[in-house]
């Protein structure tokens, strides 16, 4: 693939985000595939720009806020760097010793190391704005996203249509191969297999307008949106829950006008993960979760956030889900707890016994919420839940009123809400459970009944709505 062809020149230079979204249009419409490091490159330099080196003029936007020209991206200054990329990987890839038409691991790892050994020796990884070519091309800085796709982009480059990019809600890394079956990870369930539109959907969604911790660049945040609807009306996000995810987020922060509300994106999200993903993913239920504590619909978000925990605790909790573990952390002792504090000191709501401290199914969702937790952690190399886990357990469970709390009759110790051939299987079944919460019970240093009590519950709770 030589320097660009009159296709891509026509477009530059680029002056606008529309002048942007022309060329990703044209390169996600052509017959043969769009160009993975064109494409990186290019956004990786306007978020660069309006970003990281903000040199560029101010403008007053319609937010009368202060807000750099759009960069005008130059066609030398992207071929250059195509040039840069496409070069150093044609001489370190000696392909005549690879005469298979088809990828194979060793070329898979010849080329990943390729990659690696022109990375700077040490940088902190998780840094902002490491995803990109133009980060590895100007920087030799790629966060783990940024490694993954720099292979993909480089197996292009050589003209493999056989390798391609796998995500998880917290790794990414290279499929190849046949059925795209091959590769290195075998530990992640349900990966998102990327074709090329959906890897170019995944830069898209990889964009970071972050400025700083408290800003973001307007002009980006657009940039990113209008190429989000662009592969959603192509149908490239499709099975990707997590830039449907990204999508509902940007809708809220600035409705587009025309197009379907967040809730409507978040429940596409939610709709992805059940049909292509057998509702594995935790992120499309944390996406809503956040999005209805947002607004204050707490009981929405209660439901959600149950929701997520109902998927994570059929998994095992190993150091690599980091960013899930996070997600959980914040939501546990730090989302709930505001909640239950911005209710409790709502008097109508509560002389009325309106607010969420009265609903039972409020009740129910934030105790299998825990239940969810606690099961996640249960079997699991690593621990999850730690002190304050555990203050901010009870700190929540003692806002509800207590007429909810009773309503929740413990399995075999009175009537339940479910019918009573549930009840005997539930008792043997808590027996099982009895001894997997004794198991439990000596790390636990938390007043013993009640705990015990909790788990009971949440774990007949949770089967009665299955
Ligand atoms: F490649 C890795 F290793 F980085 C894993 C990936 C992450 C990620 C993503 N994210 C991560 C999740 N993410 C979230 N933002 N808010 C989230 C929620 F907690 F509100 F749900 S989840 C931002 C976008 N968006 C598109 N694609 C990917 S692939």
């Amino acid at each position: 693939m030589a320097g660009f062809r009159e296709r891509e020149k026509q477009y530059f230079p680029l002056q606008k985000i529309q002048d942007v979204v022309d060329l990703f249009k044209d390169q996600l419409t052509t017959p043969d595939e769009p160009n993975l490091a064109l494409l990186s490159i290019v956004l990786g330099l306007i978020e660069n720009t309006l970003t990281v080196n903000r040199a560029l003029p101010n403008h007053i936007d319609s937010s009368q806020s202060l807000e750099p020209i759009f960069p005008v991206v130059e066609l030398s200054i992207v071929e250059a760097l195509y040039t840069k990329f496409v070069t150093q990987i044609k001489r370190s890839v000696d392909l005549t010793k690879f005469p298979d038409g088809n990828a194979t691991r060793e070329l898979v790892k010849f080329v990943s190391d390729v990659v690696w050994s022109s990375l700077m020796r040490s940088y902190y990884k998780d840094k902002a704005h490491l995803q990109s070519l133009y980060s590895y091309l100007t920087g030799n800085k790629l966060d783990c996203f940024g490694v993954a796709f720099a292979v993909v982009a480089a197996f292009q480059v050589l003209e493999y249509k056989d390798v391609h990019l796998a995500l998880s809600e917290d790794h990414a890394w290279v499929v190849f191969g046949e059925d795209l079956k091959d590769s290195a990870e075998v530990t992640w369930h349900e990966p998102v297999i990327c074709t090329r539109q959906m890897e170019v959907a995944s830069i898209v969604s990889g964009i970071n307008p972050s400025i700083n911790a408290t800003t973001d660049s307007v002009e980006m945040a657009s940039l990113q949106q209008d190429l989000l609807w662009l592969l959603h009306d192509l149908g490239h996000l499709e099975k990707y829950p997590m830039a449907l995810g990204n999508l509902g987020d940007l809708e809220e922060i600035s409705p587009t006008p025309g197009r379907p509300p967040p809730l409507d994106l978040f429940e596409e999200s939610i709709e992805a993960n059940k049909k292509y993903y057998n509702n594995r993913h935790v992120y499309p239920y944390t996406y809503l979760g956040a999005y209805q504590y947002r607004n204050m619909n707490y009981k929405e978000a209660l439901q959600a956030w149950a929701d997520a925990a109902s998927v994570v605790k059929t998994y095992n909790y190993n150091r690599q889900d980091e960013e899930i573990y996070k997600e959980f952390l914040e939501i546990a002792n730090d989302l709930i707890p505001q909640m239950m504090k911005s209710v409790a000191s709502d008097n109508a709501a509560r002389i009325h016994h309106t607010s969420i401290l009265y609903n039972p199914d409020c009740y129910s969702n934030f105790l299998r919420f825990y239940d969810g937790i606690c099961e996640w952690e249960e079997d699991s190399p690593n621990p999850v839940l730690h002190i304050t886990w555990a203050n901010q357990l009870a700190f929540s469970l003692s806002k509800f009123d207590c007429s909810v709390r009773k309503l929740i009759a413990l399995p075999g110790t009175g009537e339940s809400s479910s019918s009573s051939e549930e009840d005997s299987e539930e008792d043997e079944e808590d027996e099982v459970n009895h001894n997997k919460d004794n198991k439990k019970d000596d790390k636990e240093n938390i007043t013993q009944t009640d705990d015990n009590k909790i788990e009971k519950v949440v774990k007949a709770r949770g089967r009665r709505r299955k």
